[in-house]
């Protein structure tokens, strides 16, 4: 069995400003807000016989270019079961129990999830981050945990195991 030993990376500068709202139900959902969005992962991998592992640097190069991705816009859940989405040139129109809101399409994104929560979120981000089997294997990671903050000391936690998975094939 290989040595394996987990990095976590948390660093304050993983962040990113975003509007949202949660929708509770087809009736309910919170006003449009925004908060301060924290990402953090912690990636476990084989130590090499050099005593190293991937080189994180890697990751934190990657997590700062998702924030910047990210920062700045409106979230919307593409997927929601709740939300009616159409849009025109300029605008996109987001209905939810019958009351529409017009979003500068320049200023909003649409994500492929359900609600924009904190696990949503996480599940994306994992998704985003571990989609790419070969670079894994090539890095030699076997375990991949993404956390999602939208405020202090709550976080969506997220996680990928590639024993798991082999074992559920
Ligand atoms: N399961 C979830 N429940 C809720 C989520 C979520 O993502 N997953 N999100 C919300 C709201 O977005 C709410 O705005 C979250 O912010 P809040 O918890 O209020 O954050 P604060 O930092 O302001 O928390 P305080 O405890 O008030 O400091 C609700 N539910």
């Amino acid at each position: 069995m290989p040595r394996l030993s987990s990095i976590e990376i948390r660093k304050q500068y993983l962040h990113f400003s975003a509007a949202h709202f949660t929708i509770f139900s087809a009736t309910e959902r919170e006003r449009l807000h925004g908060h301060n969005w924290r990402l953090g992962v912690e990636i476990t991998g084989e130590i090499d016989a050099n005593g190293l592992c991937f080189d994180y640097a890697i990751y934190k190069k990657i997590l700062k270019d998702l924030c910047h991705q990210y920062d700045e816009y409106t979230l919307i859940a593409d997927h929601s079961p709740y939300l009616q989405i159409s849009e025109d040139e300029e605008f996109y129109f987001v209905t939810h129990n019958h009351r529409t809101q017009p979003l500068l399409k320049t200023d909003t994104l649409l994500l492929p999830v359900k609600n924009i929560t904190i696990e949503e979120l996480a599940n994306y981000f994992l998704k985003l981050l571990t989609d790419d089997r070969e670079r894994l294997e090539e890095l030699k990671i076997y375990r991949f945990e993404v956390r999602v903050s939208s405020g202090p000391d709550q976080w969506g936690i997220a996680r990928w195991d590639r024993l798991a998975e082999a074992n559920d094939v």
